[in-house]
Order: C-alpha cells, then structure tokens, then sequence
C-alpha cells in the first residue's frame, strides 16, 4: 500500500537531549576564554558512571539557568584527572559541555515557556482543585488500581485485550474523572481567552486543545506516568525504554465541528504513548495504526498484519509505542476530548545515539532480518549442494 510517510509529531517546548555519557568533549571554540589550567586536562571526556565516592563541591551559589544540583551531580562524572581541580575549572569544564548540549537559540525558547508557565500558574483558579493531587481511587477504576497495585505480569495482563501486537486496550479512567478533566480544561481554555493571552497548543500538528502541564498539572501527572504507567509499560515495552520513564508531555486534543476534525498519519514523540478518550459524545474519529518502525524505515510499506483500527470508548485506555505509526480518523459528529500522555525515557534516548543494526522493535527492520536469513539458509544450501555434487563426480 502506498502511504504518504508519517509526520514526526513535536510538542513545541521541547528540550533538546543533554549529557552524553560516552564521553563527547566540548566543541574546542567554546574552550576558548576558559580559566587558564582547564587546557592541562587533556582527557576532556566525562565518565559514562558517576564516582559516587567524590563528593562533588558546593555550587548554591552559582546563578544560571541550571540549578546548583545539576552542577554537584556533572561534577561526579568528571574525568579523573579534572575531579581535585579548581572549583572555577570545574565550572567552567561543566558550562561548556551544558552549552554544547543546549544551545542558546534552544534555552531561549525553554526560558520562553518556562516564564509562559509561571504566569499562568501564578494567575490561574482551577475549577477543580482536587485533580492537582494524586487520588487513585478517585481517578482510576477498581479493577485498574486493583491490577497496577498488585503490579505482576500476570495481573496488569488479566485487565488489557491487545488487539494487534503492541498495542493495549484497558478500562481505566472513572466517569467522574473524565467529566472533572473536560470542565478544567473548558475552564482554562475560557480564561486563556478572556485573558487575551495566546495559548500554546500542544503540538505542531493541533490548532486546539490544551497541554495540562501548562497550567499546573505537571507534578499529578508525572506521579501518574511513575505509579500508574510505568509499572505497564515495564513489562510490555522494556526494549524501548518502557523501564526508565522518566519524563513526560501531557495534554488534552479535541476533535469535532469547530475543533481539529482528523489527525494525520504520524509518530509520537514519545516512547510510549497513553490515549484515554475522555467523552463526550462522537461519532468517528477512529485510531488506525500502521506498524511500528525505527527512524530509517518509518516511511517503509505497511504489511497487510500491521493494519488496525481501534473505535475509543470514553475511559478506556490505549497504550502503545510512539514508534508505533498512527492517526485519527475524522470525528464526524459530537465532541471528541482524549487525553495524551507521552512518556519518554532520558536513558532510551541516549542509548539509541550508539545503537547499530537491527532494531528489536522495527517491524521493518525484523522483516529484512527474516528475509536476509532466508537468503543465508538458501546460499549455504546450495553451496552444500555445490559441494556435494563436485564430490560425486
Ligand atoms: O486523536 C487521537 O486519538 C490520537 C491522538 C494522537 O495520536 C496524538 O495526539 O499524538
Ligand atoms: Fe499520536
């Protein structure tokens, strides 16, 4: 089948990647204008694990845009021979490597939303006060807390369907959860407007919706990717980092007459994506999912086993990998509101830089695998034959 390959979809306040743990020294125009020493420390590599017997120097005092804990735990993946040297060379070693890994044009941008936020947090009334803390059994139902809780394979698998591989269906949200969700969002939405202010949508693919962590629910929503998500996506998607989330992007889309009306085919930034349909009332607007694939084959044909389309239903769940290549199809009456959760891993991220070959996880990338052993079986066998036949003669 021919497809028009997917969009990668970004959320607009995104940072980039940040320390390398194999060792990538600063670029040498930013060594330029550093304390006059730091050239003597020619193994400029960081350590890939922290020496935690050093106990790293004290920086409160620094001002910046990192914090002086970023600065205490770099220094312990300092090299060696830079680890008792001056606590300005150390600094400026620390800056230099931070810079190289987060450029200006960058940390303007996450200076930009970090104010963004603060005015909104600082300004806004929620509606709902009670959704800006965890409540589990306020939020989840039974059966969901009852299986995450008692957190074995066998007991997080008894509450989901996998309607086709890698992806994972479960009820999840309670009815007045979902009702508390849509009003703040309404409600915030409303505001944004009264306010004049220019809200920040939740992506480059959206004109509508609202990122939750925007105006005060980063810190619920991160307990609820630690407590409720990972403990899932542990045992269903270790080979993708399902096992060290450790950041997440959150946010409601909105689908119908006067709203976003479909989603086109794309990748999520994520590693794993949680889409729980919030209500209202809809007709369409169906998820169709067309393969997982790695960044060299996500524009590579879909095989007939890959296609699925899945119809939501207001508090289930669907969870799957960002690789996992999808879209929306058109909500064609009524409101749609999902909420998206995506949940990436720092650790996954890293390790992809270095990682060569196959990949676990491709359905392409299996596809060439099997079909290059296929080729290797029928090339030994003939030359087996080859061998065989020259013997008899
Ligand atoms: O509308 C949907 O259910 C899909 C949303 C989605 O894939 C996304 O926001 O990344
Ligand atoms: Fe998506």
């Amino acid at each position: 089948m021919a497809l028009e390959g997917p969009a990668e979809r970004r959320d607009e306040g995104q940072q980039g990647g940040m320390a390398n743990g194999n060792g990538v020294a600063p670029p040498p125009s930013r060594m330029a204008g550093r304390p006059l020493g730091a050239a003597a420390y020619s193994d400029r590599r960081l350590r890939l694990n922290p020496n935690t017997e050093h106990k790293p120097q004290d920086y409160t005092d620094v001002r910046g845009e990192y914090a002086p804990a970023v600065y205490s735990a770099l220094e312990r993946h300092l090299p060696p021979s830079l680890l008792e040297a001056d606590r300005d060379v150390k600094l400026h070693f620390m800056r230099d490597i931070l810079a190289r890994y987060w450029p200006h044009g960058e940390r303007n941008k996450v200076h930009r939303h970090k104010e963004y936020r603060q005015k909104i947090v600082h300004l806004y009334k929620p509606l709902h006060q009670e959704l800006y803390s965890m409540h589990p059994s306020a939020f989840f139902l039974p059966t969901f807390l009852e299986a995450v809780r008692t957190n074995t394979e066998e007991s997080i698998a008894s509450i989901m369907t996998e309607p086709i591989a890698g992806v994972f269906s479960f009820a999840m949200l309670q009815p007045n959860f979902c009702d508390m969700l849509l009003e703040e969002v309404e409600n915030f939405e409303k505001w944004v407007h009264a306010m004049k202010f220019k809200i920040m949508r939740p992506n480059t693919m959206n004109k509508y919706g609202a990122v939750l962590d925007d105006f005060g629910l980063e810190a619920m929503l991160n307990q609820f990717m630690e407590e409720f998500i990972a403990p899932i996506s542990k045992v269903f998607y270790p080979e993708v980092g399902g096992g060290t989330l450790d950041s997440h992007h959150a946010f409601v889309v909105e689908y119908g007459k006067d709203r976003d009306v479909e989603l086109g085919f794309h990748v999520d930034d994520s590693e794993v994506t949680l889409n729980v349909c919030l209500g209202k009332q809809f007709s369409g607007g169906e998820l169709y999912f067309r393969g997982i694939r790695c960044e060299n084959h996500v524009n590579s044909e879909t095989q007939h086993e890959e296609m699925y389309d899945y119809s939501h239903v207001p508090g289930r769940a669907v969870l799957h990998r960002g690789r996992h290549r999808h879209g929306a199809r058109p909500t064609s009456s009524g409101l749609r509101m999902n909420l998206l959760l995506w949940c990436r891993s720092s650790v996954f991220r890293e390790m992809k830089k270095y990682q060569m070959g196959f990949s676990s996880w491709c359905g392409e990338c299996q596809r060439e695998k099997r079909e290059r052993q296929i080729q290797c079986v029928k090339a030994t066998k003939l030359a087996f034959l080859r061998g065989a036949g020259g013997a008899m003669i």
